[in-house]
């Protein structure tokens, strides 16, 4: 694991804003760390980033304790935290060549970077003048000259276009794949991020409801089928005593998990041959988004 937490806990006057928090971020993944506004995202990167100090529980990156091994592992974490810290009355290349003048690091990086965040057109304009979308890619450039193992990125798509996500996505995508980096990148929009996620940890009121990968979370979003019959509740009983399982019954719509297309049929064949009209039989799948809100509001 590239960042294992243990029960990290962390109080704000009388307020725990993160509780038992156990992390768990496998190398290569791109983990999206979800949750609603105030749920503690915020905070706990602080806490992997050595920014706020661990009250209670530990903190392990790259197999080291953090506070024993802090300069080791910070000088292979690359951040960007709330807004990226551009000079706006610089050009993005001269942001990125004072950034490797104060790290010491070869200026040949800057073009790389460059490159690398597709800001080589706009090299020589002035980061005032770039985008939002622009700007966090300057942001993620200037977080990647020093060349880190793990990126740790808070709502770098917020308030970015389509198209502004799409790039960000991309990018962090490329990193991962091309580049052997892991990122660790919060959110509070499932949708933001549900296409470029490996892994998934949602967190609301500083707890963690559901860490997993991204095929974890889809298989909890199970498929139903639904069927509108002309008497529901017979027919629901119908089923019942033929050990068929039924999540739910309303006047007009009974509801079975999905098991298969050929199950769908029995199920058809079945009420039609006691006498029941079929108006629809169909197979319906939560989506990902549907599922975020359910299990942040369960809490
Ligand atoms: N410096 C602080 N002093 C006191 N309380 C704070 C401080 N910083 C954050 N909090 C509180 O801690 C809670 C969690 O805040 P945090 O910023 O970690 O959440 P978040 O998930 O990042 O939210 P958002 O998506 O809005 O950024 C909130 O209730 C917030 O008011």
């Amino acid at each position: 694991m590239v960042i294992s937490t243990e029960n990290l806990t962390f109080n704000f006057g009388d307020q725990k804003v993160v509780n038992q928090l156990s992390l768990q971020v496998p190398q290569g993944s791109i983990y999206g760390f979800l949750g609603p506004n105030g749920a503690g995202k915020t905070t706990t990167i602080k806490l992997l980033l050595n920014l706020l100090k661990t009250q209670e529980g530990s903190i392990n990156i790259f197999g080291l304790e953090l506070q024993s091994n802090r300069t080791k592992i910070l000088s292979q974490i690359g951040s960007l935290i709330e807004q990226p810290a551009i000079y706006l009355h610089l050009t993005g290349k001269e942001n990125l060549l004072n950034r490797a003048l104060l790290l010491q690091i070869p200026t040949q990086r800057v073009d790389e970077m460059l490159a690398l965040v597709h800001l080589t057109n706009a090299a020589n304009k002035k980061a005032g003048q770039y985008s939002l979308g622009m700007k966090q890619r300057l942001g993620i450039a200037l977080a990647l000259l020093s060349d880190p193992q793990l990126l740790i990125l808070d709502e770098p798509t917020n308030g970015l276009d389509p198209n502004g996500i799409i790039e960000i996505r991309e990018l962090l995508i490329r990193l991962t794949t091309q580049h052997n980096k892991t990122v660790f990148i919060s959110s509070h929009l499932l949708s933001e991020i549900e296409r470029m996620a490996t892994h998934v940890g949602i967190i609301n009121f500083g707890q963690l409801l559901f860490q997993g990968s991204i095929k974890d979370l889809e298989t909890l979003s199970k498929p139903l089928v639904y069927i509108e019959t002309d008497n529901t509740v017979d027919a629901a009983n119908l089923l019942k005593r033929n050990h068929i399982t039924v999540d739910d019954v309303n006047e007009t719509t009974i509801y079975l998990p999905y098991t298969s297309k050929q199950q769908m049929g029995e199920v058809n064949a079945m009420l039609n041959s006691n006498g029941y009209t079929v108006y629809t039989i169909g197979k319906q799948q939560k989506d990902l988004e549907a599922l975020f809100l359910s299990i942040t509001q369960e809490a």
